[in-house]
């Protein structure tokens, strides 16, 4: 088994009106459950898409489990955002199709366990949006795959049930050591759950890694309005004689500041609202391609 889920060098896709990412050189370790987070139209989907196979590169190079996506697929488990499922089929029909095309894997009881509040006999066209992602995330985990990409898979369901569904997959990823990458606009639900974080802006990857590490490497400094140098600032902002700002730290912070670790909402925010801000990987999420050819 490979200890690398994915890894990206110089990975780009094109489309008609330009590029939908481009440059992006990352490693995702096994075993982690990674947030891809980014605005609408940041390339997302797009690189999801790519690690699926089910898009090519128009440039660069994306690895998954150690070999090409699509000699992986077989180990990967893909919940598109639009969650294509067969209309006409009943809730029973599509676990019987999952357990069929998975035969030597199937884990029927949670896949059950997904869908037990469902009527068996329901065709998938006459369920809600909510229904149908409980229907996709039932063949998912059913699958037992190696590496899980699920593309904003809780944003129709309700509170509960996102509540109920994160639970299980977080358990089914710990238990079985399950690579997981989520996208999500959600992100108060992605602090307690995710222990890596992709930030995607503009096509580029703008901050990748250990969630604690990226947290750990900023802080949130509120003091007289001065020089923060040798700290690299994210964002700052005036208010009268005051000045609050997102600052990586390059050394002790003075006396004459107070000093706050950032919550992942408010580093990501201030990210999303600095795109100038420089990039930050932590060495796990370094492309080991692009270290050896740098
Ligand atoms: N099939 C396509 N044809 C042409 N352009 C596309 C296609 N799919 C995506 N794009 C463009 O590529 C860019 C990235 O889109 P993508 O869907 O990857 O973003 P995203 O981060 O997943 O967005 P969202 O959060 O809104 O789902 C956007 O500018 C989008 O318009």
């Amino acid at each position: 088994m490979s200890d690398t889920a994915i890894e990206a060098d110089g990975l780009g896709r094109r489309y008609r009106r330009g590029w939908a990412l481009r440059d992006c050189s990352f490693r995702l370790p096994a075993g982690r459950v990674c947030a891809l987070v980014g605005p609408n139209g940041a390339g997302k989907s797009t690189l999801l898409a790519l690690a699926t196979g089910l898009l090519r590169p128009t440039e660069g190079t994306v690895r998954v489990l150690g070999t090409d996506p699509a000699a992986a697929r077989e180990h990967i488990a893909y919940v598109a955002q639009e969650k294509p499922l067969h209309p006409q089929l009943t809730v029973a029909d599509t676990l019987r199709m999952g357990r069929e095309l998975n035969a030597a894997r199937w884990d029927d009881t949670t896949a059950r366990s997904i869908v037990a509040e469902l009527d068996p006999r329901a065709r998938i066209r006459s369920l809600s949006g909510g229904q149908r992602t409980r229907v996709a995330l039932a063949l998912a985990l059913g699958k037992r795959p190696e590496l899980m990409l699920l593309d904003e898979p809780m944003a129709d369901l309700d509170p509960l049930a996102r509540h109920q569904l994160m639970g299980a997959l977080l358990g089914h990823a710990h238990e079985q050591g399950t690579t997981v990458v989520m996208s999500s606009h959600i992100l108060t639900e992605l602090e307690g759950a995710c222990d890596y974080l992709l930030l995607v802006d503009g096509g580029r990857i703008r901050l990748g890694g250990e969630t604690e590490d990226i947290l750990a490497a900023h802080v949130l400094l509120t003091g007289p309005v001065g020089d923060l140098a040798p700290h690299t600032v994210v964002e700052s902002r005036t208010t009268g004689r005051q000045l609050t700002a997102l600052v990586r730290t390059e050394g002790p912070v003075g006396d004459a500041w107070q000093s706050m670790e950032p919550s992942l909402e408010e580093l990501l925010l201030a990210h999303l609202r600095s795109p100038e801000a420089p990039v930050l990987l932590t060495p796990s999420a370094e492309s080991r391609e692009a270290v050896t050819t740098a």
